[in-house]
């Protein structure tokens, strides 16, 4: 089935500060074609790259991670903001486009050369998934490729993925 996925997620401008204009996929995942195709084709990639474990980081990360591990039958790691973990933890200092923040993962939570794929909702700056492959890695994990819902183009998010293999299904270019 191919869907049309812009046409499921919404502009909200000035959200949540004037000059940012927010890609808003509460529509997409409202509605069970549009979650289900953009999840099963974030799957298969996940599948192609060897994934052995999926990481995403909160909150709109566990709405794509989770699903795609269990479809995957393979587990899910959050990736948590700073405090929310109950076990021992790394962290890492993250620049958002809004914002500064810390992330942090359990460190029995991934095996020293798992193969980790890394999934969230948006590719931005790429502040929170080059924060989420650095904690990954100070755990010896192998992020053999990144998976979203939606890249925006003009913040380059990509280039601060060491070239790992990304994947995205909507592309904005402003
Ligand atoms: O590429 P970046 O510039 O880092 O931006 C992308 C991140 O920003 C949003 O999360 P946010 O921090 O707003 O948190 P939320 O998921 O809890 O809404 C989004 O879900 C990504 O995680
Ligand atoms: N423009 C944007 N829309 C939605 N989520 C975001 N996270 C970072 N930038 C964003």
């Amino acid at each position: 089935m191919t869907v049309d996925y812009r046409s499921w997620i919404r502009d909200i401008p000035n959200f949540p500060k004037e000059g940012i204009l927010f890609r808003d996929i509460t529509p997409l995942l409202g509605n069970g074609d549009a979650y289900k195709a953009a999840i099963n084709t974030l799957a298969e990639q996940a599948k192609n790259w060897g994934a052995e474990v999926i990481i995403g980081p909160e909150a709109r990360g566990y709405v794509v991670g989770a699903p795609l591990s269990y479809s995957l039958g393979i587990g899910f790691v959050p990736v948590r903001k700073k405090g929310k973990l109950p076990s021992e933890t790394v962290s890492v200092t993250y620049d958002l486009e809004y914002g500064k923040d810390i992330l942090e993962i359990h460190t029995d939570a991934i095996q020293p050369g798992q193969k980790v794929v890394v999934a969230d909702d948006l590719l931005a700056t790429g502040g929170t998934m080059a924060a989420t492959i650095e904690l990954v890695q100070k755990l010896g994990g192998d992020v053999v490729g990144a998976a979203f819902f939606i890249e925006l183009l003009p913040l380059s998010g990509r280039d601060k993925l060491q070239g790992i293999p990304v994947h995205t299904l909507v592309q904005y270019d402003d």
